[in-house]
């Protein structure tokens, strides 16, 4: 039911247009936005074909990517649900349950998918659960269709909300905390571009520390504080400060978000 290279994406914003640059290499895409310039500017870029209307779309596709805000979801649902024949839907849509999507598409298999911003670079995360058991031949057709967006986490429904918050989410508040660090830099009399950079590569260098090591980030953290020395000062002050409870709260209360858009 997953094969075939014709994929409608709709809606055109800030994620289908990151899956239209992913897939337009190896996939036809249709392309659909009730804003048609946001798809026809993507098309000028190579990245598809800018669709008139839905019906063009979605007739010409095998797989149907769902790439609107939840809340749009009521509005556009019925005419969707109308065009939809054989086509598998993948769901992008925060929060929004299987059940949910099967009241207004009840004979359509469902795969929810849940990407990060990353996949833009190829370095995403991408959540999949499907609506039931796949066959090899359509795990086979996810992975290949994920593979060139990041590195897939296949999930229980009940999870997919936490791995919202923490990968679909989480580098909202990673940026944060990089922009925080620039400006400590300038703080202390770096300028801005220098600041950027020396945080950038401490980040990267400090991910890389991590993976290739099987130590505890805990332990890496005692290896960089030398006795009596800067970094235990630091790190008594981010203690002080509630640092680690803040940052379990930001993604508590980005998880709150996700569960309620599920109950609405
Ligand atoms: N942004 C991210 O990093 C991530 C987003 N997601 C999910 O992806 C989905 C899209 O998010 P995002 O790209 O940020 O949202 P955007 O608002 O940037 O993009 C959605 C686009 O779809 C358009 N649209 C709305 N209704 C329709 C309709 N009936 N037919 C065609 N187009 C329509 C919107 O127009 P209008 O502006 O008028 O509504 C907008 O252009 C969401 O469900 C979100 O939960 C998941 C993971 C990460
Ligand atoms: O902010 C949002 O609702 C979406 C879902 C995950 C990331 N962005």
């Amino acid at each position: 039911m997953l094969s075939g290279n014709n994929i409608a994406i709709i809606g055109t914003g800030t994620m289908g247009r990151g899956l239209a640059e992913r897939l337009s290499q190896s996939y036809n895409l249709f392309l659909y936005d009730h804003h048609y310039d946001k798809a026809l500017s993507l098309e000028q870029k190579g990245f598809g074909k800018a669709c008139p209307d839905l019906k063009t779309a979605i007739d010409n596709a095998d797989i149907v990517i769902l790439a609107i805000k939840p809340q749009s979801l009521k509005e556009a649902a019925p005419l969707i649900g109308s065009l939809l024949t054989e086509q598998t839907l993948i769901s992008l849509l925060a929060g929004t349950t299987i059940n949910t999507l099967k009241t207004y598409f009840p004979n359509t298999r469902i795969i929810r998918m849940m990407p990060n911003l990353a996949i833009t670079k190829g370095e995403g995360l991408v959540g999949l659960t499907p609506d039931s058991k796949l066959s090899e031949n359509e795990i086979m057709q996810l992975l290949s269709l994920s593979d060139p967006l990041g590195k897939v986490f296949w999930l229980s429904e009940e999870k997919i909300n936490a791995f919202t918050a923490l990968g679909g989410s989480g580098p909202a508040f990673v940026l944060v905390m990089i922009e925080s660090m620039v400006e400590a830099g300038i703080a202390m009399g770096f300028n801005a571009k220098d600041s950027e950079q020396i945080v950038k590569q401490m980040v990267k260098g400090s991910l890389c520390l991590l993976e290739n090591s099987d130590k505890h980030p805990g332990e890496i953290k005692w290896q960089i504080s030398s006795p009596a020395g800067t970094t235990i000062a630091g790190l008594l002050a981010l203690e002080d400060l509630n640092v680690r409870s803040g940052i379990i709260n930001v993604f508590l209360a980005c998880f709150e978000r996700t569960n309620e858009l599920s109950s609405d």
